[in-house]
């Protein structure tokens, strides 16, 4: 009796796995299929009917603007905080073809903001990664991703398949890259940033009219002056917010909002700890003397290497300090019960995340206010080792303490990070 049962079972279970197979490849071949062909003389199908109809009856998209969006083609660069939400909503609304270019992989400090990309798919590009999502979503938008940098060699070959850009980028180098690239392609770029708990977001070269990157900011920064979201943080929704609205902006300009006549260049700014959230400032129109908007930049010029852009950006290494200012994460190691001092020059909120025990705070954006060496607070007599979170900021501590402050410390190579990767993999990374 007892056998039989287990007998039953055991081929209850088998039936069942067979089932469960036979389900996962009718999933399978469900997406594999092609989609449902258009009712005869439209350009929607009934599924599409479906899809989109509380878009359509919205009287600033309708029927006609449905099929504007099924007509566009779209570039979306960095698969990244502001791309993944713009993504998810543009598939959404029945783009006709989405391009992805991003080389970066998955990791999981980008989850708690990129949001096509999961847990299980850390280390696969996220180009591909966004585009597994995405083809389940909306299997009638056409998905073609390019896993790898954008670059001056290859911009104007892909740029030339799209309409419509959106610049999910996260640094000026490539955001001039792109802005140049759509200038000389003739398409507007839809531009958005997002730092800590504040956004921006712009149209760029619309209609060949609307001023560019270049005349927003005819100079780049100062060398690393402009923090990532790695270094700085961001919070996930600020940064989704503005992705959302790179969406929207989106598909004004494609569905006929914005036209030559009425578009009027604009910054919004979104701070998302203040109560008077949104600020939309007016903008000036492109500039005469703009490089890029004078067509003094070809193609030609940009695809031969007339422009390193890192340099241009002022993209340095941080090689600040010499060699025998510096120790390396295993020496330290050594060092680590000895009596000496270790300056941790992070921001006070990198501190308290993690730090050495007995190391002592002080940001390096105070040291370097700090004119006399007894205001440091720290016993000299002793050795001084500044650290970091990556070995850069440590390096310009220690060039200012040894040049200004006249002492002689040395920074140790890598900081934190290095140490939990080669030391001690107990030791939390952020
Ligand atoms: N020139 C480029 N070509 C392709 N992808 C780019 C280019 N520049 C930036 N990106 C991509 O844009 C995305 C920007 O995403 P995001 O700003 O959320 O930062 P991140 O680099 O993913 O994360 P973090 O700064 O925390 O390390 C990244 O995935 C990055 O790889």
């Amino acid at each position: 009796m007892v056998n039989s049962s287990v007998e039953e079972l055991k081929k209850r279970i088998e039936e069942l796995e067979i089932e469960n197979s036979k389900l996962k490849s009718q999933i399978t071949q469900e997406q594999a299929l092609p989609v449902e062909k258009a009712v005869a003389g439209d350009f929607l199908s009934l599924d599409e009917y479906k899809r989109y109809g509380r878009q359509m009856i919205v009287p600033q998209i309708t029927k006609s603007g449905q099929r504007k969006i099924k007509e566009s083609k779209i570039l979306v660069i960095g698969a990244g905080g502001l791309g993944c939400p713009a993504l998810m909503y543009l598939v959404g609304a029945g783009i006709g073809e989405v391009g992805i270019v991003d080389d970066d992989v998955v990791d999981i400090s980008n989850l708690h903001r990129q949001v096509l990309h999961s847990t299980e798919r850390v280390g696969e590009f996220k180009a591909e990664s966004a585009k597994k999502y995405l083809v389940k979503l909306n299997p009638h938008v056409k998905i073609k991703t390019y896993p790898f940098r954008l670059s001056t060699t290859n911009a104007f070959n892909i740029f030339e398949k799209y309409d419509l850009v959106l610049d999910c980028t996260d640094s000026p180098h490539s955001r001039y890259l792109i802005s140049d690239v759509a200038v000389i392609s003739r398409i507007p770029v839809i531009s958005g940033s997002g730092l800590k708990t504040e956004g921006q977001l712009t149209v760029l070269n619309f209609e060949n009219i609307g001023p560019c990157y270049r005349c927003f900011y005819p100079k780049p920064p100062p060398p690393n002056s402009v923090t990532s979201c790695k270094d700085g943080g961001v919070i996930g929704p600020i940064i989704g917010l503005m992705g959302v609205m790179m969406a929207i902006e989106t598909l004004k300009v494609i569905t006929g909002t914005y036209t030559k006549e009425n578009f009027k260049p604009f910054l919004s700014m979104y701070s998302g700890y203040d109560q008077q959230s949104f600020k939309t400032f007016k903008m000036r129109g492109r500039k005469l003397d703009c490089i890029s908007c004078n067509y003094t930049l070809t193609r030609e010029f940009i695809e031969n290497g007339g422009i390193n852009y890192s340099e241009f950006c002022g993209v340095v290494t941080y090689d600040v300090l010499n060699k025998d200012e510096r120790i390396t994460i295993e020496q330290y190691e050594k060092l680590r019960n000895s009596d000496h001092v270790l300056l941790d020059v992070r921001p006070k909120e990198h501190f308290e995340i993690v730090s050495f025990p007995g190391a002592i705070n002080i940001p390096l954006d105070r040291l370097r206010r700090i004119e006399d060496v007894n205001q440091l607070g720290i016993d000299i007599s002793k050795p001084i080792y500044t650290i970091c979170r990556y070995g850069n900021d440590s390096q310009y501590a220690s060039r200012y303490l040894n040049d200004h402050l006249k002492l002689s410390t040395k920074d140790v190579i890598g900081g934190l990070n290095r140490w939990s990767t080669k030391i001690d993999s107990e030791f939390p990374s952020y």
